[in-house]
């Protein structure tokens, strides 16, 4: 049964629907999974007892091509959750115009209590569960928050072994000396550096003066930080789960990735200034630091960050959702109301999934591309979408997220029409 974060998430394709002609077939079958799959997993843990863990995967919509989308690792995981990010990302792809629905996965953990022998067993135990759910052409998975490399190498591997074939195409995201692409590691970041870079000029084109807060500093958030930074922006805050920290001057994002990597929490920069480069600096809060009075709000954390308790806090006036959900639908009324204009997740984190498309072709075609290569077709993706959802929330006065849902739609429409059902074949 669906829960609250799955009927918010349908409240966004409610609203575009409102804009956009598709038939009734199309938004009926849009109104529920494909598949959803939940596994216990058995993991013998280094001590000897035996514990057993909850993972899901949900292909959503297989209609433009096979089920994308990411694995996570969390104590918040639950089918909810995962049936909500598998329906993003049937939007996101189709956002894209990649051959992809829409897939996710994860697993109810917090990894860091687990030892790395434990982290793989369950990692491998995790793809014996679903390998009959996946493949690379029927759901390709890759990382998301808490997975990485390592994870989607041991992935890979473990379905090698029982396919009995190395099967590059079957998760992206992987070791490069798997057959990962160049680029994928930093595509989430740079694709949200792509959408900022070709809509903020017409606002603010002096970036120097624009200042900007990233709330959680991980895959995607330290990247995004570091390439606004490195383009003469003021990131002037980032965050992590436990808090952040804020400095009016800027704050200089190298030395804070190489501070993250060294100790693991911003709690510790007080007692560290020299290692980065922080002349006047304060502690914050993540609640604090989404109110903060920047240009550009980064929220690329989780889910539910800015609700209708707090959304009236938020001064700044552009919000770039690099993470999935961070605004609720009450939120969103709440921040249209005020003039906030907000990027919506389904363009804006786009570029991770991207690029995940450009490793499949590669692991499909055996030819790899060079770093320029992948990073110019992204950067050719990302701001040729943007500006079309631009020109659609121009054209029928309505917020970007609306756009970016009705240039979906219109895609994902037109192939389940193309498709048809199995009623028209009976006939
Ligand atoms: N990794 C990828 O390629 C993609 C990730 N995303 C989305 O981006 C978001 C972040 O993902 P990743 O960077 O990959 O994850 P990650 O695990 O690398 O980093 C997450 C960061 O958020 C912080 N965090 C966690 N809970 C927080 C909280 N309550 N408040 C503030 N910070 C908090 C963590 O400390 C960490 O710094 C997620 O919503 C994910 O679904 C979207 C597209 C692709
Ligand atoms: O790279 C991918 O295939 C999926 C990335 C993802 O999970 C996301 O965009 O939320």
């Amino acid at each position: 049964m669906s829960g609250s974060l799955f009927a918010d998430a349908s409240k966004r394709l409610e609203e575009a629907l409102k804009h956009v002609k598709i038939t009734e077939d199309a938004a009926e079958h849009l109104k529920y999974p494909k598949a959803s799959l939940q596994v216990s997993i058995p993991v013998r843990m280094d001590n000897g007892a035996l514990k057993i863990f909850q993972g899901y995967r949900v292909r959503y919509d297989d209609t433009r091509g096979p089920t994308k989308g990411g694995i996570r690792y969390h104590p918040n995981v639950c089918m909810d959750e995962v049936q909500s990010l598998a329906f993003w990302m049937t939007f996101k792809c189709a956002v894209l115009d990649l051959p992809f629905g829409g897939a996710k996965g994860g697993i109810t953990l917090d990894p860091k209590q687990l030892s790395k022998f434990e982290l793989e067993r369950l990692s491998r135990g995790y793809i014996d569960a679903i390998a009959d759910f996946i493949g690379p052409n029927v759901d390709i998975p890759a990382p998301d928050v808490q997975t990485n490399q390592l994870i989607m190498g041991w992935m890979m591997d473990q379905y090698n072994i029982i396919q009995r074939q190395i099967t590059p195409a079957v998760i992206t995201g992987k070791p490069l000396s798997m057959g990962g692409s160049l680029g994928r590691d930093t595509a989430t970041g740079m694709g949200a550096y792509y959408v900022i870079e070709t809509l903020m000029p017409q606002f603010k084109p002096v970036r120097e003066i624009t200042t900007v807060a990233v709330q959680g500093f991980g895959n995607v958030g330290a990247v995004v930080a570091d390439l606004l930074c490195e383009a003469g922006y003021k990131v002037v805050a980032v965050s992590d789960s436990k808090g952040g920290i804020y400095a009016k001057q800027g704050l200089d994002i190298k030395s804070l990735i190489q501070f993250k990597q060294s100790t693991r929490d911003f709690k510790a920069v007080y007692c560290q200034d020299s290692v980065c480069n922080i002349v006047e600096h304060e502690l914050i809060t993540n609640e604090q630091l989404l109110a903060l009075d920047v240009d550009i709000l980064i929220p690329a954390a989780l889910e539910n960050q800015i609700t209708k308790k707090n959304a009236h806090t938020i001064q700044a006036k552009y919000i770039v959702e690099a993470a999935n959900g961070p605004i609720t639908p009450e939120a969103d009324l709440i921040l249209n109301q005020k003039g906030t204009l907000i990027f919506p997740d389904i363009l804006a984190n786009a570029g991770g999934v991207t690029v995940s498309y450009f490793e499949w072709v590669q692991n499909r075609s055996g030819l790899y591309w060079t770093l320029d290569e992948v990073n110019s077709r992204l950067k050719q993706k990302m701001v040729n979408e943007t500006n079309q959802i631009w020109a659609i929330a121009q054209k029928l006065s309505i917020s970007m997220r609306t756009a970016a849902y009705v240039h979906s739609l219109n895609r994902i429409s037109e192939a389940i029409d193309a498709k048809g059902t199995r009623d028209y074949y009976m006939q």
